[in-house]
């Protein structure tokens, strides 16, 4: 198991067209790092970034120091999982898992490895079923087995259980730190449950005004009075 890479954002300005957003952060490699901040204030927009859906308008992308900002999503060393889950309705779990796999690198292994993926996520016997037979936190296990197969040394997950309740969003975040820890790869979870974030992940990054306000350990970050704006938005998230 090698650590999941660092990403970094290196003076990184955007603008959707509304007001300008610029980034400056690194996340940590191999680490889980939950990104927090009030609505509108560029979490999801930071994703994207990384994940290529978004091009710069100056500075850089980086992945394990390597300059992707030019690259298309697909080949970027990353996985991004939406909140709905982005799976076909007409396809089966294990068509819809499948879609994951690189075919030039697994050749006749790719039912095992689906498989096994599925096994891994709690749904062996679930293949033969379409997304619409599921439960919500079914599909979102049936899109974290797609990330398993697709090996990316990063996942970016865009408040992937927001839909879920809240045991079984607490089960799906156990999942991801269960693989995060087998795989060693690199997480970024952007969540509006800084509570949860505090079990769940090691780093957090505050954005706060299309800006990094702050970052640093998990353990107790909802508590730190140095970062501007952080108390303000726990307040906001108390009421
Ligand atoms: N496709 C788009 N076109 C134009 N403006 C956009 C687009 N997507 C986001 N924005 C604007 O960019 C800013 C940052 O949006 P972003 O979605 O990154 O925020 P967020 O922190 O993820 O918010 P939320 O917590 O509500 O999901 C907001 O002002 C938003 O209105």
């Amino acid at each position: 198991m090698t650590a999941g890479p660092d990403i970094a954002l290196e003076k990184v300005q955007f603008d959707y067209g509304s007001a300008p957003m610029l980034f400056d952060v690194t996340f940590s490699g191999g680490v889980t790092t939950a990104i927090i901040g009030p609505s509108g204030s560029g979490k999801s927009t930071i994703l994207n970034l990384i994940a290529g859906f978004e091009i710069p308008d100056s500075g850089r992308i980086l992945i394990d120091r390597e300059d992707v900002t030019s690259l298309s999503p697909a080949e970027r060393p990353v996985t991004m999982v939406f909140q709905d889950n982005n799976l076909f309705a007409h396809l089966s779990v294990r068509r819809n898992v499948s879609i994951g796999l690189d075919r030039k690198t697994h050749r006749g292994a790719g039912e095992n490895i689906v498989d096994d993926a599925l096994e891994r996520v709690g749904l062996a016997g679930y293949a033969d079923r379409k997304p619409g037979m599921l439960s919500g936190g079914e599909r979102q296990r049936v899109a974290l087995a797609r990330v398993l197969v697709r090996q990316r040394p990063a996942l970016l997950l865009d408040e992937p259980f927001a839909a879920l309740g809240p045991g079984l969003r607490s089960d799906m975040l156990a999942l991801i730190r269960a693989l995060q820890q087998e795989t060693g790869m690199t997480v970024a979870v952007v969540t509006h449950q800084p509570d949860e974030a505090e079990q769940f992940a090691d780093e957090f990054v505050f954005v706060d005004q299309r800006r990094i306000a702050g970052q640093g350990s998990a353990t107790g970050f909802s508590g730190r009075q140095d970062i501007p704006g952080l108390q303000a938005y726990m307040g906001e998230k108390d009421r």
